[in-house]
């Protein structure tokens, strides 16, 4: 029998200027050796500097993409991004009920790093009842998680009762990313099965190339899962990709650069 070659879907925003989005994550996807597929939820004018303009796609399109490659290519792990409107998120629900994507990855973006709002406002809580029920893994950054949680998240045990909260909605797994935690040495995230507590400890770099940082962790993490790997060593693994993509930024635009998806090479080469 041939082998099966893994495939992977990414829901999520296009950022034109190749950080973020859609393409971090394609691009994160074919790093790691998995075909990378995607349905767009918006169009952004985008690069290092900020976001100059959105455009929403579709409900009924971003179901149409969904239902495209499922059907014909079919999807081993898919992950959300940028998700825009509540309408869109209730088609993504939908769909994967449908489909049974049971591999699912819901980073909860709300916000570019340059500050512009990437999901209406009236959706965020939304995303409690509607996608983290139905995530294997949730990955949601400090000020995501303290806007669905409702309160400040500085200490560790408001963080682990946070995780516990995740789980109660129905998420299989959470990571608690700790990039936004400047005050930190290390760049610590807290991952948490609904039994035990595990911390992903890596080196922090000093670099204002971090746009999409995000993005490309939860797809490096989607792209294990579609390999077969468990929750856990798919997100010790991404780790791994992203320390690596951030200690090797690219000096490319004038703001805050995107990281380096193939970084993880110099270890092989
Ligand atoms: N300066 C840094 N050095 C090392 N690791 C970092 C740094 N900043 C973030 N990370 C790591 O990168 C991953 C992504 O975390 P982060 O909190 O930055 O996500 P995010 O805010 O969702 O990103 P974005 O919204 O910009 O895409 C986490 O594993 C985090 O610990
Ligand atoms: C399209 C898009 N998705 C996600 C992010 C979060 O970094 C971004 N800046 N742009």
């Amino acid at each position: 029998m041939m082998n099966h070659i893994p495939r992977a879907l990414t829901i999520a925003g296009s950022d034109s200027g190749g950080g973020a989005g859609i393409q971090a994550d394609i691009k994160t996807f074919q790093e790691l050796e998995v075909y990378g597929m995607s349905a767009i939820t918006a169009i952004t004018a985008q690069n290092t500097l900020g976001v100059t303009g959105i455009q929403e796609i579709d409900p009924d399109i971003v179901a149409k993409q969904i239902d495209a490659v499922v059907s014909d290519i079919g999807v081993d792990a898919a992950k959300t991004g940028m998700i825009a409107n509540i309408e869109i998120m209730q088609i993504i629900a939908e769909k994967v009920k449908q489909y049974q994507i049971l591999n699912l990855v819901v980073d909860p973006v709300m916000v570019s790093k340059s500050g512009h709002s990437l999901l209406e406002e009236e959706a965020r809580l939304a995303l409690k009842e509607l996608l983290i029920p139905l995530a294997m893994v949730v990955t949601p950054n400090l000020p995501e998680a303290e806007v669905l949680i409702g309160k400040p998240l500085d200490r560790l045990e408001a963080r682990k009762e946070a995780a516990q909260m995740f789980i109660d909605w129905g998420a299989k797994h959470v990571v608690i990313k700790g990039g936004h935690d400047k005050n930190k040495e290390k760049a610590e995230d807290l991952f948490y099965d609904g039994k035990e507590f595990v911390t992903l400890s890596a080196e922090r770099f000093e670099t204002k190339h971090t746009h999409g940082t995000g993005c490309t962790f939860s797809a490096a993490i989607t792209a294990y899962l579609a390999k077969g790997v468990s929750p856990l060593e798919a997100v010790h693994q991404a780790k791994t990709f992203i320390s690596q993509a951030i200690s090797h930024p690219l000096q490319i635009g004038k703001g805050h650069g995107p990281t380096n998806h193939w970084a993880h090479r110099m270890r092989r080469e």
